[in-house]
């Protein structure tokens, strides 16, 4: 922790009193811990790193690929960019994914008149500790709070999950989707668009599975009775988008991610060539695909779960909808036998999804020492 300023630009150091002003600031929109969490931000060096990185270069972007077969395009060629996207980035952006425009609007829409409701009729869903699902704007990622609202659900309901952590507990629980009254629409939008995000989940899974030189449907299996999750995502306009991020550095831990995102932009990826943070540009329509943990152990590091973070924005606000594919809660995630050879030995032991779910801790599997 020490030392944390001596990396610093100096033209762009923190002065005391534009930390009191923030402060004030905060604490008008944040119902919690205002001060504590700008205290994270300062002392975890989050806020130095986004200092030194500014906002991101724009100079590349991830790959955008064509998901469309035609003429002159076979599939043997687009499983090659799937495959390049997946090795280069572990991020990328898909158009033509057969998505229609109108189910991603209807839900885009009934988005922001939840979230554009007074926060006590927010919390009418709010989750507990009992459900964990509904709405809340007390997300920590990496103990520091994000500058964000969230309205969580399950992608299949009831979705079931070990009712704990404990290994030797074989309980399970069923997690339930909370609507509110406002807007009456969003359930049916919702319901809809989850179906369209499974079919376009499993064709991404297909194109990945060719691409690691293994037949389409070898990951389908384990994903019978998936514990899927969404997020309906509203960063608000910040005043000091300085001091705060929508999301920190994150890998996702699940097996992939599918990510609609509105023209704001905010969403930045670490560039596997240098470590650089690199916007990705909103591109209407798109989007947005990363591999998570689970295809890391799966594919034993051929494909790497890539870290990212979200920027706020002074003046604008932003909307977004990530849909986790997870597998069922009893797969052994483990990397495949048919990529393991001796030369290449695995890199991970086998871990239970459902329980390492069930702990809800952010990259943890087990890295075996090889
Ligand atoms: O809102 C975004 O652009 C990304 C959010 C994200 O990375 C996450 O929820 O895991
Ligand atoms: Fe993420």
């Amino acid at each position: 922790m020490s030392g944390l300023f001596w990396e610093v630009p100096k033209e762009q150091k923190i002065s005391r009193f534009n930390v009191h002003l923030s402060r004030l600031i905060l604490h008008n929109f944040v119902t919690t811990g205002p001060i504590l969490y700008l205290e994270n931000r300062l002392f975890q060096g989050l806020t130095k790193s986004t200092l030194r990185h500014g906002r991101g270069t724009e100079a590349e972007g991830i790959p955008l690929i064509n998901l469309s077969i035609s003429n002159s395009k076979s599939i043997e060629t687009l499983v090659g960019e799937i495959g390049d996207a997946c090795k280069n980035w572990g991020f990328f952006q898909v158009i033509n994914h057969g998505v229609p425009f109108e189910t991603r609007e209807k839900l885009e829409s009934a988005s922001r008149k939840f979230f554009a409701q007074a926060t006590e009729e927010k919390l009418k869903v709010r989750r507990d500790e009992v459900n964990p699902l509904g709405y809340y704007d007390t997300e920590l990622t990496k103990n520091v709070r994000d500058w964000k609202e969230v309205f969580d659900l399950a992608v299949k309901n009831p979705t079931v999950i070990p009712a704990s952590p404990e290994a030797a507990d074989n309980g399970l629980r069923e997690l339930v989707n909370r609507w509110p009254e406002y807007p009456s629409e969003l359930r049916v939008a919702y319901e809809e668009y989850a179906k369209e995000m499974e079919k376009l989940a499993y064709k991404l899974l297909e194109l990945i599975s060719l691409s690691l030189g293994l037949p389409a449907n070898r990951l389908s299996g384990f994903f019978n009775n998936h514990t899927s999750f969404f997020k309906l995502n509203h960063y608000p306009s910040c005043p000091i988008p300085n001091l705060a991020l929508g999301v920190g550095p994150h890998k996702d831990d699940g097996a992939l991610t599918i990510l609609a995102q509105d023209d704001v932009g905010g969403l930045q990826v670490k560039r596997k060539t240098d470590g650089e943070w690199v916007q990705v540009r909103p591109t209407p329509h798109a989007y947005i695909v990363n591999v998570g943990d689970i295809i890391q152990v799966w594919s034993n590091d051929r494909y790497e779960s890539v870290e990212h973070r979200v920027m706020v924005n002074s003046e604008k606000e932003r909307f977004s909808m990530p849909f986790f594919l997870n597998p069922d809660h009893n797969v052994m995630v483990e990397p495949l036998e048919e990529l393991i050879t001796e030369q290449n030995p695995a890199k991970y032991r086998a871990y239970n999804w459902g329980k390492f779910f069930a702990t809800r801790k952010r990259s943890n599997f087990k890295k075996l020492g090889v």
